[in-house]
């Protein structure tokens, strides 16, 4: 039988980033090791400074380390160029931002497939069109995105982010400026993203009641990753939450970073992918969903379990 090395869908290593010199140096991340599974669902939360977006950032080649090591699958970001690492962002992860992002002077489909039009390939019309049925977005296609709400433009910025079947999507506070209603739509497509097409997602959270959508809550304070947690609720992780305003919560969080970081390290071979096939754009990694669901997916342990 052929053994196979696996890879996880991004992954970070002994992660080290400084800003600054001297007097005014911030250690934004000190030391973290963490892997994103593919298929799995994974919030990022911790106290504000605590290095959140500094993490996202590194791991998706946005930002680059000032020590140790940042992977897409299989591929080490810090051994590429800016422009393969330009095309890699493009064709192997996808983006949601607080502030959806859209390009104001186009539609709802040409937003949706900008990424692909920008690699120059061509759109796979029957996965669009099951992406634009699955954001519920039918009948907008045509719109401009100031003729839709808040809520409407994430939707597309989700679709445009699953277009081109990148290996990770990360988000990026995706429901920091819409209402309860619009964010639950927002979280349940990711959740289905991850369910129906086996995407790897990425989110960055303040909302305990995102983190409860996650497959994993992971806790980071002060540039550590101090504590993670499966199968969050929202509950649980309000609880985790409020251990950081207190003495010992800290003290808790310390004692806690060298054992959780030892269990990232494990590899996950239920959730990682094959090393010999490390998916690029033109390996087909998520399967167009087969049924077109009716209304958005509710957090994780609600609908599953
Ligand atoms: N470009 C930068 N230059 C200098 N310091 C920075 C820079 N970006 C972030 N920092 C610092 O690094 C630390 C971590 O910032 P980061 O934005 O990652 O935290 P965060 O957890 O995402 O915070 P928030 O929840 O408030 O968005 C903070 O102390 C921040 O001030």
């Amino acid at each position: 039988m052929t053994v196979v090395q696996l890879h996880p869908a991004a992954a970070v290593a002994d992660a080290v980033k400084v800003y600054g010199i001297g007097a005014t140096q911030v250690r934004a991340l000190d030391h973290v090791t963490v892997e994103f599974p593919a298929r799995r669902f994974t919030a990022i939360m911790g106290p504000s400074g605590s290095g959140k977006s500094t993490l996202m950032h590194c791991a998706a080649g946005l930002d680059t380390l000032t020590a140790g090591s940042a992977h897409i699958g299989g591929t080490e970001l810090g051994t590429l160029n800016d422009r393969r690492l330009t095309e890699l962002r493009r064709e192997r992860i996808g983006f949601v931002f607080q502030a959806f992002n859209l390009v104001p002077t186009l539609t709802v489909r040409e937003n949706i497939t900008l990424p692909l039009d920008l690699a120059g390939k061509a759109p796979d019309a029957a996965w669009v069109d099951a992406l634009v049925d699955v954001v519920g977005l039918g009948d907008r296609l045509h719109h401009r995105p100031a003729e839709l709400s808040g809520g409407q433009q994430q939707r597309v910025a989700v679709a445009r982010a699953l277009a081109g079947r990148p290996q990770v999507v990360f988000a990026d506070e995706p429901t920091g400026n819409l209402d309860s209603r619009s964010g639950a739509e927002v979280l349940g497509l990711l959740r289905q993203a991850v369910d129906t097409m086996g995407q790897a997602v990425v989110m960055v959270t303040h909302d305990p009641t995102a983190a409860g959508y996650a497959d994993r809550a992971l806790f980071l304070a002060d540039g550590r990753l101090v504590d993670s947690m499966d199968a969050p609720t929202a509950d649980l992780v309000l609880d985790r939450m409020k251990a950081f305003d207190t003495p010992a919560g800290s003290t808790r969080a310390t004692a806690l970073t060298a054992a959780v970081s030892a269990a990232h390290t494990a590899a996950d071979p239920a959730t990682t992918e094959p090393t010999a096939a490390a998916p690029t754009a033109a390996t087909p990694t998520i399967s167009a969903p087969t049924t077109v669901p009716t209304a958005a997916t509710g957090p994780r342990g609600s609908d599953r379990r």
